[in-house]
């Protein structure tokens, strides 16, 4: 069996990331290298379609951009000067080629292909409408409900017709969109995705992080603006906001854990967010150690924030091989409880004897912190302390990100104590979400936040129509951070 993941249950898997490019010699190209930046996002498939002025070409595979995307014969078929391309960690509709995007179809008013990072949270509701109506599917996909709003939407020109079918859906999108009038790209009105706007030479670009952009050698123009749509064709770029003004909600975890940290968002570096988030953390949770351990990856830019925050030396205490990607082929159920040491190692030799705290970006099931806590012990470490630069995750994510079910959420579950005491550390801080939005620049307005920061809160920015008739237990609206 094919996972995405060695300890694929035990993830956020992360979401997805688009890319789109209109006005330059072979877009394809440049939309495969802006994927492959995008990889992070996502890695259980990859797609791209491109339109060459009369026709749309089409590619999509399962598994990584690279062995794909980096076969000229693939790229050479994808020809014209206008390109979108996504990656994909499915959150509605499982892991299959029908609901690898972009999608695609032909409608009534022309090529219609759509790249969607978020999650609609009233996708099933409308699905259901849709069928009733006559609609067929061809896949699972939420964003598939988009594509069927279009074709029957009463409205004249294509684009009145996007709009038209965004007003019906509700929680989160980042499109790209090739569509009749040119490449369209538009953010949901609470901005929950990310979603950036660049240039190269003539070509106009947009991308889900600007990552993307450095690989191509492209400059950040500015955010895509919750709530705004642009059209850009061979006459220019037309911006609009064809929704009713919302105060905007970005997601929180972006700068916590899901976006690179060689990205910009919202006018600041990812990096620097996150030494911030980890000095916050050493001002609210300080810890006597030898050591300052990051957890890799992620947790490695709070670490060293934390470290120079308190004064102890960082160290590597932990190392991670470069060579377990995140698409990895399940070993026999016997020998699968070795893989954690196929990621992540004790490095003996400096934790012998040693206290350390490891720095972890969040606590999802409590898998690795468990594993890693045992792991320092078995290295000899004399005490190991757990700092989480994220509040406790106790609620599930509809917006994009494949986050358990609230009955896996460790947090969801017990106090900090029982968690310290799960994972058998000498001691488990989180950070506050008030120091999350201190480190972030930010005072939480409880009444009104400024944030999508409803995985720690249970505080959703939309309605969950879809989700409506869950069990309690399953998902919370009551904040109980
Ligand atoms: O509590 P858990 O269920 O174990 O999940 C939390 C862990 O998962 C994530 O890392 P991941 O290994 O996915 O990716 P990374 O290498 O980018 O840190 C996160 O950074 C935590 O380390
Ligand atoms: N993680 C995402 O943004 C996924 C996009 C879309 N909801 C899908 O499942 O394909
Ligand atoms: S629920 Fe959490 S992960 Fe999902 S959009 Fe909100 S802050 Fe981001
Ligand atoms: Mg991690």
């Amino acid at each position: 069996m094919l996972t995405t993941h060695p300890f694929d249950d035990d993830k956020l898997k992360e979401e997805c990331g688009v890319f789109g490019v209109w006005g330059a010699e072979q877009a394809s190209s440049l939309v495969a290298l802006g994927l492959h930046a995008l990889q992070h996002r996502g890695q259980e498939a990859a797609g791209v379609v491109s339109f060459d002025g009369t026709n749309y070409h089409q590619y999509r595979a399962m598994g990584h951009v690279g062995g794909t995307f980096d076969k000229p014969k693939v790229i050479r078929k994808l020809a014209g000067p206008a390109g979108i391309g996504h990656v994909r960690y499915s959150t509605t509709g499982e892991t299959a080629l029908r609901n690898v995007q972009p999608l695609y179809a032909d409608l009534a008013m022309g090529g219609f292909a759509l790249a969607h990072n978020g999650n609609l949270s009233n996708a099933m509701t409308l699905r259901s409408e849709l069928n009733r109506r006559g609609s067929i599917f061809q896949s699972t996909s939420d964003t598939e409900v988009i594509i069927h709003l279009v074709a029957t939407s009463q409205k004249e020109k294509p684009v009145d017709r996007l709009t038209d079918a965004l007003r019906h859906v509700e929680g989160a999108y980042s499109l790209v969109c090739l569509m009749p009038e040119g490449l369209v790209a538009c953010r949901d009105p609470l901005g929950i995705r990310p979603l950036v706007m660049g240039k190269l030479g003539e070509a106009t670009i947009f991308a889900s992080e600007s990552v993307a952009f450095d690989v191509i050698g492209a400059t950040f123009i500015r955010e895509v603006d919750p709530g705004e749509m642009i059209v850009v064709n061979d006459e220019g770029l037309r911006s609009f906001r064809p929704f009713e003004p919302a105060r905007p909600r970005p997601c929180i975890f972006e700068h916590v854990y899901f976006s690179r940290p060689d990205s910009i968002i919202e006018g600041t570096s990812v990096y620097e967010t996150r030494k911030a988030i980890g000095a916050e953390l050493a001002r609210e949770a300080p810890c006597n150690a030898d050591f300052v351990v990051p957890i890799p990856d992620s947790g490695v830019p709070a670490a060293i924030g934390f470290s120079q925050a308190a004064h102890i030396p960082f160290e590597l205490g932990i190392i991670r091989s470069h060579y377990v990607g995140r698409t990895f082929i399940q070993p026999t159920q016997d020998v699968r409880h070795l893989g954690v040491k196929l990621k992540h190692n004790a490095n003996s030799a400096l934790i012998a004897g040693k206290s350390v705290v490891l720095v972890d970006d969040s606590v999802v099931r409590g898998t690795t912190s468990l594993r890693l806590v045992q792991m320092m012990r078995d290295a000899g470490a004399r005490e190991v302390h757990m700092r989480i630069a994220s509040p406790p995750t106790r609620h599930s994510c509809f917006y994009g990100v494949d986050t358990p079910k609230r009955s896996k959420l460790i947090a969801a579950q017990m106090g900090i104590e029982g968690m310290r005491d799960y994972i058998k550390a000498d001691s488990l801080a989180f950070i506050t979400l008030d120091g999350l939005y201190r480190a972030l620049g930010d005072e939480r307005d409880s009444q009104a936040p400024q944030r999508c920061d409803a995985c720690f809160s249970g505080d959703y920015p939309t309605h969950l129509t879809d989700f409506e008739n869950e069990p309690p237990e399953q998902l919370s609206l009551v904040s109980n951070t």
